[in-house]
């Protein structure tokens, strides 16, 4: 068998876990939470479980803005986004995840590092 990478985050629930573990470090990691002052959690919270899912193969649809739009103007640089993988790479250890998975999931994001550091 060839598992999906959504079943091997566990599906819906291992994803919704993933996300609600990683936003609360996000607002309190000294090196981006200004970022998020200010912004929608919850609308952020259901946009991302969404995407993941998809980047995943799993049976959702991305709802949200598109990812260079919604990046535009935030002065994202590559230290923001590397402490963001970091940020998720610990909440992947906290659900139990095998590097090996959450490896893939992290392959799958990084094509998106154009849209979120821009120029
Ligand atoms: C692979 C990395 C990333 C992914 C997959 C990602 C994904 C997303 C998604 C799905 C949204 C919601 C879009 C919507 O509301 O329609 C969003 C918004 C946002 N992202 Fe990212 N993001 C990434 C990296 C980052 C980084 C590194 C930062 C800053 C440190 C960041 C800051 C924000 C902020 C502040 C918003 C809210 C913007 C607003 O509501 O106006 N993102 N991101």
């Amino acid at each position: 068998a060839d598992p999906t990478l959504f079943d091997q985050l566990g599906g819906k629930p291992g994803i919704v876990k993933i996300v609600d573990t990683l936003l609360p470090k996000l607002q309190s990691d000294p090196r981006i939470r200004a970022s998020f002052d200010g912004i929608d959690m919850h609308n952020l919270s259901l946009r991302l479980k969404e995407q993941i899912c998809v980047v995943a193969n799993g049976p959702c649809t991305y709802r949200g803005k598109d990812m260079k739009l919604i990046h535009d103007g935030l002065h994202i640089t590559d230290a923001h986004f590397n402490a963001l993988v970091e940020d998720l790479q610990d909440a992947m250890d906290e659900s139990g995840l095998s590097p090996a998975v959450q490896n893939r999931l992290l392959a799958r994001l990084a094509p998106m590092h154009r849209d979120v550091v821009q120029p």
